[in-house]
């Protein structure tokens, strides 16, 4: 079906814009977002995003709130936090939380190593809350400790999957328009029932949107709006866009949202959520290289065949390895080019172990051997290389599914003194 355009929205007015960023169009992109930081002067860090996460979950009907939910044992929004924070151009994030959960959401930080976040204390509801947000990152209030964006979004803690395109686009449109929000498409049809619950009417589907999360604003124009609103609107508001329009007289931008957007509201939400991040967790491959930096690494080129059937896929010669684990990566290949001991793997399969990652669900290892017959006896090398069975019991009770695969292709390997060279042509057994 096509759909009509959203109602009330006409063509939005020109709006205020950002400055130093006169002219940025929806195609600019997250660079010129970088740079703008630095353009912007030494006071404003260029975009900032306030979570508010001071909810009771009531719907979800489970006595913790929904944002601290697990799910693979990590909290709901720790994710949140996660997609955040991979955004370089969001300069502080500040999550709004209740007194009570304070302590648990500071141990939340620490053990995700969770960057760049202010922890503000939630109003009795969600305006409240985001309003508090943006009061810690105003510069009329005292002890600000943050400086003032040019712009800010409101994303709500419990929509984990926001990826950064949706952010840069709301971004965008609210340096040019002063706010703007993600939209989808209606699922239901909206009705209207009257005080004796008969049908009072019912609106055209085509002509209306589900207004999501993320949202984005010219800080000023969102401050303004909050200050003025009244307790009716801080008690009973839903709708940022419609502080913004009502008080700052801002006709927001809408930029479609991806389906993924939606709000984490009932238990079956988290249901819904957990299949999600198994499958992005079943799109993620880590490629565990025994060198540095040498763009010829059979771990290169490994990358670039898997980069062709999986979504994110990481090469590392082991530095960062503590940080993808605990961005919960599941799958990892352990290349070993120049060696045929099993400290790399060994190291890998200490730190998954450490992390608890396989608790609920299994970490897949595959341990990559080269057969340099020409430098060691062929028996003393297999021998080693078969020890790897053992460490695969040990590693399975601990749900770590250790493979080994062993490489013999001796005529296409040089002996260099940086270690063996993938060769074009050249084929895995
Ligand atoms: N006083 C409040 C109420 C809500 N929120 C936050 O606003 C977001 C969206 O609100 P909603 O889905 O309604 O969350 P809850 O109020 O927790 O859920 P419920 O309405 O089912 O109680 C959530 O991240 C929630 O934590 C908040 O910061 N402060
Ligand atoms: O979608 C939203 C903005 O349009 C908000 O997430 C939603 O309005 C929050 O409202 P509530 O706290 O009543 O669920």
């Amino acid at each position: 079906m096509e759909l009509g355009p959203p109602g009330g929205s006409g063509p939005a007015e020109p709006g205020p814009r950002l400055r130093g960023l006169r002219g940025a169009d929806a195609a600019a992109s997250a660079s010129s977002l970088s740079r703008f930081g630095a353009e912007a002067g030494c006071r404003a860090s260029a975009v900032a995003a306030v979570l508010p996460a001071g909810g009771s979950g009531e719907r979800m009907g489970v006595p913790t709130p929904k944002q601290f939910c697990p799910i693979l044992e990590r909290p709901l929004i720790s994710y949140t936090l996660q997609a955040l924070e991979r955004v370089s151009w969001i300069k502080d994030i500040i999550v709004a939380v209740t007194r009570e959960n304070m302590e648990t959401m500071k141990g939340i930080i620490q053990r995700y190593q969770h960057k760049r976040i202010s922890l503000v204390e939630a109003g009795v509801t969600r305006h409240r809350s985001i309003f508090n947000g943006l009061k810690a990152l105003a510069e009329d209030q005292p002890n600000c400790r943050l400086s003032k964006p040019e712009v800010v979004i409101i994303h709500d803690a419990v929509r984990p999957f926001v990826e950064e395109d949706v952010l840069l686009k709301v971004v965008t449109a609210a340096q040019e328009h002063g706010a703007s929000g993600a939209i989808r498409p209606l699922v239901s049809t909206v009705i209207s029932p009257s005080a004796d619950s008969c049908l009072d009417h019912s609106l055209e589907r085509a002509r209306y949107r589900a207004s999501e999360m993320p949202q984005a604003f010219l800080f000023d124009v969102i401050y303004d709006a909050y200050q003025q609103c009244s307790d009716y609107d801080l008690e009973f508001g839903t709708e940022c866009l419609h502080l913004a329009l009502k008080y700052s007289h801002i006709k927001a931008k809408l930029v479609e949202g991806s389906p993924d957007l939606w709000k984490v509201t009932y238990k079956r939400d988290l249901y819904a959520a957990e299949s999600i991040i198994k499958e992005r967790i079943s799109q993620k491959v880590c490629v565990v290289m025994d060198t540095k930096e040498d763009e010829e690494h059979v771990g290169h080129c490994l990358e670039e065949m898997l980069k062709t059937e999986l979504n994110h896929v990481k090469v590392t010669s082991g530095q960062d390895l503590q940080q993808i684990i605990l961005e919960q990566c599941y799958n990892f290949v352990c290349v070993n080019v120049m060696t045929s001991d099993f400290e790399e793997t060994q190291r890998l399969l200490n730190m998954v172990e450490e992390s608890n990652l396989s608790i609920l669900y299994p970490v897949v290892v595959i341990s990559v051997h080269f057969l340099d017959y020409e430098s060691v006896p062929l028996g003393q090398k297999m021998e080693k290389v078969m020890q790897i069975r053992e460490f695969a019991k040990e590693a399975k009770k601990r749900n770590i599914l250790l493979s080994g695969l062993l490489i013999y292709f001796p005529q296409l390997c040089s002996a260099e003194s940086h270690g063996y060279r993938w060769s074009k042509g050249a084929k895995m057994k």
